[in-house]
């Protein structure tokens, strides 16, 4: 396999074992491979058993500057975070004793209104990108917050630590409970406007703009149809949540007596789009997971957050069934965890529930979270044309782990082999085990002024 472009130099070949999914096999593990990435971070090229030799010598390398991983190292795609709020960083781990309406009005309306403030968001959105590149999220889809310059930061900060990334100005016209905490419709649409204008006339490689109504009960008919119209106008991604709590379904079936179900809202505001993910997705009914089929749209399965504020169970099985674009999200700070790792670990946990509940229930193997967390989170963002697993051609996103770190969590046995090893890894591993993050052929961690 290679890339048919003479043009382009090579600048970096890895060998080793390379695990990544394809889409027709949740695990693909490639052994005494070689791959090579060119200087504008794409892969160039990936040789099963190569002659080194000549295969240097036809790529143009040097093969003393190879990059050889040792037996307990293998490179995996980089893991994408398909739904996070960066705003609500700073109480992660904390406040998780209220259901998702009160849990919305008491902790999260509050802080999130702080971002007027931007050296209150320079801090915080700082220390989430800096987080989330070193547990191995190389692409993040973020909610930031109704402000529109603190927002920009946001972008700003991810592109300077060189994360690849989906930025929110959150849109919200309705908030009875804390009415400090909304814009009027007219400021909404013009706020987003210049949030989308400002940020794209950044021309970051790897930093786009999201249009992100909060959810149906913040928006009014009217500002979802506008932000439908916008995202539309411009093909640009969407990004909302969808039936994560029954409360919340309720209200929405009163608020909109003129749909047919909470997809049907999305569906009827044009913001349902091959571009849309939305979060959570917990009481779809299958014909709602039909529209988002016929739709290309895709859901966020965030199972940490599902049960840390008691909001439901998604049946990732049914979802796949349907054949529904899915990823993995944080939802970060309704999840306690930042680390995709971790929603692979709750995913599987998930599933084992519905298996306790149901026998006949086939549950998620973790070949198929690991799928989630890489290439179905690319497909989720329709970012699956460059990014997501080891093709040619594709962005280099990619994490170097190590398994035998000094100190580090994970204990080898004889006769562990690379299947095994990557079953460890994402069971107990965590950020000392990666040891390298690359987005798009450069070196994002360690990061490379601390
Ligand atoms: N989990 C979660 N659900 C939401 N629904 C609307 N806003 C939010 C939010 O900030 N977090
Ligand atoms: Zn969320």
């Amino acid at each position: 396999m290679s890339r048919n472009d003479a043009t382009t130099r090579i600048a970096q070949v890895f060998s080793g074992t390379f695990a990544h999914s394809t889409p027709n096999a949740a695990l693909e593990i490639l052994e005494n491979c070689m791959l090579g990435v060119d200087d504008e971070g794409k892969i160039a090229f990936i040789e099963k058993d190569p002659d080194v030799d000549s295969l240097s010598k036809i790529r143009g390398f040097d093969a003393s500057e190879i990059i050889k991983l040792d037996k307990y190292e293998f490179l995996m795609p980089g893991m994408v975070d398909t739904h996070i709020h960066a705003s609500q960083y700073s109480y992660t781990g904390t406040a998780l004793d209220l259901p998702l309406l009160e849990w919305l009005n008491t902790y999260t309306f509050p802080v999130e209104a702080q971002y007027k403030d931007l050296d209150f968001a320079n801090n915080i959105y700082t220390k989430v990108v800096r987080r989330t590149l070193k547990n191995g999220t190389t692409t993040a889809c973020y909610f930031a917050t109704i402000h529109t310059d603190a927002s920009l930061l946001l972008g700003e900060l991810a592109d300077k630590f060189g994360q690849r990334a989906l930025v929110g100005k959150v849109c919200m016209d309705c908030n009875s409970a804390v009415p400090h905490y909304k814009e009027s419709p007219d400021e909404c649409k013009a706020e987003t406007d210049r949030f989308i204008i400002e940020l794209l006339k950044k021309e970051y490689s790897h930093v786009k703009p999201v249009v992100t109504p909060r959810f149906a009960p913040s928006c009014s008919a009217s500002l979802l149809s506008e932000l439908g119209e916008i995202a539309n106008n411009n093909n640009l991604h969407i990004q909302s949540h969808i039936s994560e709590n029954k409360q919340e379904v309720d209200i929405v079936k009163k608020l909109f007596q003129d749909c047919k179900s909470y997809t049907d809202v999305y569906l009827k505001h044009n913001l349902l789009t091959n571009k849309t993910v939305m979060a959570h997705g917990c009481y779809l009914t299958d014909e709602e997971l039909k529209i988002f089929h016929e739709r290309g749209s895709a859901i966020s399965h965030c199972p940490n957050s599902n049960i840390s504020i008691c909001s439901g169970i998604l049946n990732v099985r049914n979802v796949l069934n349907h054949k529904v674009k899915l990823g993995l999200g944080t939802d970060v700070a309704g999840g306690y965890s930042p680390s995709i790792l971790d929603a692979i670990r709750r995913a599987l946990d998930t599933s084992k529930v519905l298996t306790i509940q149901d026998p006949d229930h086939q549950t998620l193997t973790f070949e198929e979270a690991f799928r989630l967390a890489t290439l179905g989170g690319s497909e989720a963002l329709s970012l699956d044309d460059q990014i997501g697993n080891f093709v040619v051609g594709k962005d280099f996103d990619a994490l170097r782990v190590n398994v035998c770190v000094p100190g580090g969590p994970i204990d080898l046995f004889p006769g562990e082999g690379p299947k095994v090893i990557l079953e460890k890894f994402l069971n107990l591993g965590d950020d000392r085990n990666i040891t390298e993050v690359y987005v798009a052929g450069r070196r994002v961690v360690p990061f490379w002024n601390t």
